[in-house]
């Protein structure tokens, strides 16, 4: 990957921000004409890559003349890089604006490459460049339909209906005709987002293509990251048509950068490598406050993920009650037996001697502790130490007023809730489900904390209005246990940057993406449902050095 690919990859943009570096690029002399051109001559290309054309070799006898309606079941997402149909059949599906012009240029492509191709134009006002380019179509005698009840059968759709210039609710007709079509059994293949989605809150604008494919054409599309957008995105690439990186500057450098984390970012963040000359508390002495009689799961597993981060020293303070459990998991670590309470909580933090809070790197309190564990937050919370909280520490934290209590603190605080969590955290910042990255730079602003808040598409604020955004994850993590061992290895990640001075959000999207990542591969060779967080611990380690392998090769 080239150094502007790299940089394009991390770029996420807002429909406004788009179409302002379009308009620098049209003002800079290139014609909208020969841009459509381009941008469509390169998602017509990837078509014939997905679907090659093998024109002559027979059909594989799907296909008849009748219309496609009624309908039938969809088929699963396409997971190879191509089909078989010998001579596939291309319904475009065209709306009135520009969308509809990158489509139509692409059937005219994909009719001269052979393939068998008609058009669904349902809208009698077009753009004038999309207007041509039908009238073209049509002088080819590509057939053009324009009620949904007359449209053939085909093998794939290509949904160029609305791109990011849809500002309102869908309505009828259209609203019903794209729910039919959603019904049929064919790949949708959507240019540059499923239409009827809101490009930068991802939300469903009355009803909305479910595409199994969706090309995003120039630059990430802030829709693509947000969890809501997920189901009608299906598989996202990026289609790069070369815009200059010096117009996307100009346009985001006053704005709130919104990133996505590449491999290449998370990995050039992580402690590596080690200086040839070290000890271990240069490479970070993480204290982890976890666990009770009741949930003493959650503990081991927040080791086992501050293990997989490669910490110097791992100390762990758990009810005297789970002191032998931890150590017989975790042989390395210094296990701490506190005093617990009558329900098996931790009551009071007993540190070996000429040992305070402030001796610890960073600290990573919260993973099954239960509320009964109050006062030992309370006075985390109140160290000079840069801190995680999760899971019961938030809710702990919630009860005693999350915004002046960490505005009270000097040093770094992660917070790393899920969406429940959040609400009680931040009971003030409505619609966290909706717009949950609006939410998360609230909450960072508010507390001046880095919030990280979990979920299919994991974002990360700091309170300066920045926002990481982790591109891909699986829903095999979906399960309990799984957020505890990000904890472990979000903190012992901090501990090693506390002591190398790396930043502190950019510590915290490195591990979500570590752990998304560890996700992916376990899903991969154990299925979805194979990806247990005891297993998911045990992937980080193989994931980092297949990721960092990656990298070298290229
Ligand atoms: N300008 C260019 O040359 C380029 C444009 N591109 C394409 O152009 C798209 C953006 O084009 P446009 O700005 O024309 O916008 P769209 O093609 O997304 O659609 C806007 C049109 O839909 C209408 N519309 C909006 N909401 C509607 C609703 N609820 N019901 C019915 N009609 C509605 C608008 O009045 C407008 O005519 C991109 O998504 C992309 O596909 C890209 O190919 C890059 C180059
Ligand atoms: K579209």
């Amino acid at each position: 990957m080239s150094d502007r690919q790299e940089q394009i990859s991390q770029v996420v943009v807002t429909a406004e921000q788009m179409r302002d570096i379009e308009a620098r690029i049209f003002a800079a002399g290139m014609p909208v004409v020969a841009l459509m051109e381009k941008v469509a001559g390169l998602i017509a290309r990837r078509i014939q890559n997905i679907y090659p054309n093998q024109k002559g070799a027979g059909t594989l006898g799907r296909r008849d003349t009748e219309s496609s309606f009624p309908t039938s079941p969809r088929p699963p997402l396409f997971a190879s890089s191509s089909l078989f149909f010998s001579n596939p059949c291309i319904g475009i599906l065209v709306g009135p604006g520009h969308n509809g012009g990158d489509a139509l240029v692409v059937a005219r492509e994909l009719y001269f490459r052979g393939y068998e191709i008609w058009i669904y134009s349902p809208f009698s006002q077009l753009k004038e460049l999309t207007s041509q380019h039908l009238q073209y179509a049509r002088s080819l005698g590509i057939p053009i339909y324009q009620e949904i009840e007359q449209l053939p059968n085909s093998d794939l759709l290509i949904d160029g209906l609305f791109g990011f210039g849809l500002e309102r609710n869908l309505t009828d007709p259209i609203a019903s005709a794209i729910n039919q079509l959603n019904q049929l059994s064919v790949p949708i293949l959507s240019i540059d987002l499923p239409s009827g989605l809101h490009t930068d809150t991802g939300e469903v604008l009355g009803t909305a293509i479910r595409a199994t494919h969706t090309f995003c054409l120039g630059l990430w599309k802030l829709a693509f990251l947000q969890d809501q957008a997920l189901e009608y995105v299906g598989k996202a690439e990026l289609i790069d048509f070369d815009i200059p990186l010096a117009d996307v500057e100009a346009v985001l450098s006053e704005a709130p950068r919104i990133k996505r984390i590449t491999p290449i970012t998370a990995l050039s963040t992580l402690p590596l490598p080690r200086p040839a000359i070290t000890h271990k508390y240069k490479e970070g002495h993480l204290l982890l406050i976890c666990g009770s009689r009741r949930y003493a799961g959650g503990a081991i597993l927040t080791a086992l993920g501050a293990r997989g981060s490669g910490v110097g020293m791992l100390s762990v303070a758990v009810p005297e009650s789970l002191k032998s459990l931890l150590v017989s998991h975790l042989p390395e670590a210094l296990i701490v037996g506190c005093p617990e309470t009558e329900t098996g909580a931790i009551a009071q933090l007993q540190l070996p001697t000429k040992t305070n809070l402030s001796s610890f790197s960073a600290i990573a309190c919260g993973p099954g502790l239960t509320t009964d564990a109050s006062p030992i937050v309370q006075q985390v919370i109140e160290s000079d130490v840069p801190l995680v909280l999760d899971a019961d520490a938030l809710n702990i934290l919630a009860e005693i007023a999350t915004i002046p209590t960490l505005q009270k603190r000097q040093a770094p605080t992660i917070l790393t809730p899920h969406t429940g969590e959040f609400q009680r955290l931040f009971p003030n910042i409505t619609d966290v489900k909706h717009h949950r990255i609006k939410a998360v730079q609230q909450a960072a602003a508010q507390t001046g904390a880095v919030v990280l808040l979990k979920g299919a598409r994991t974002a990360i604020a700091n309170p300066q209005n920045q926002v990481w955004i982790i591109p891909e994850s699986t829903p095999a993590l979906a399960r309990g246990g799984s957020g505890d061992v990000l904890t472990g290895l979000l903190g012992g990640l901090l501990a090693q940057a506390a002591t190398k001075h790396i930043p502190v959000e950019d510590i915290a999207a490195t591990a979500a993406w570590w752990h998304s990542q560890a996700g992916i591969l376990a899903a991969q060779e154990r299925t979805e449902l194979g990806v247990d967080a005891f297993t998911l611990a045990q992937f980080l380690i193989k994931t980092l050095k297949s990721k960092l392998q990656l990298i070298t090769y290229h």
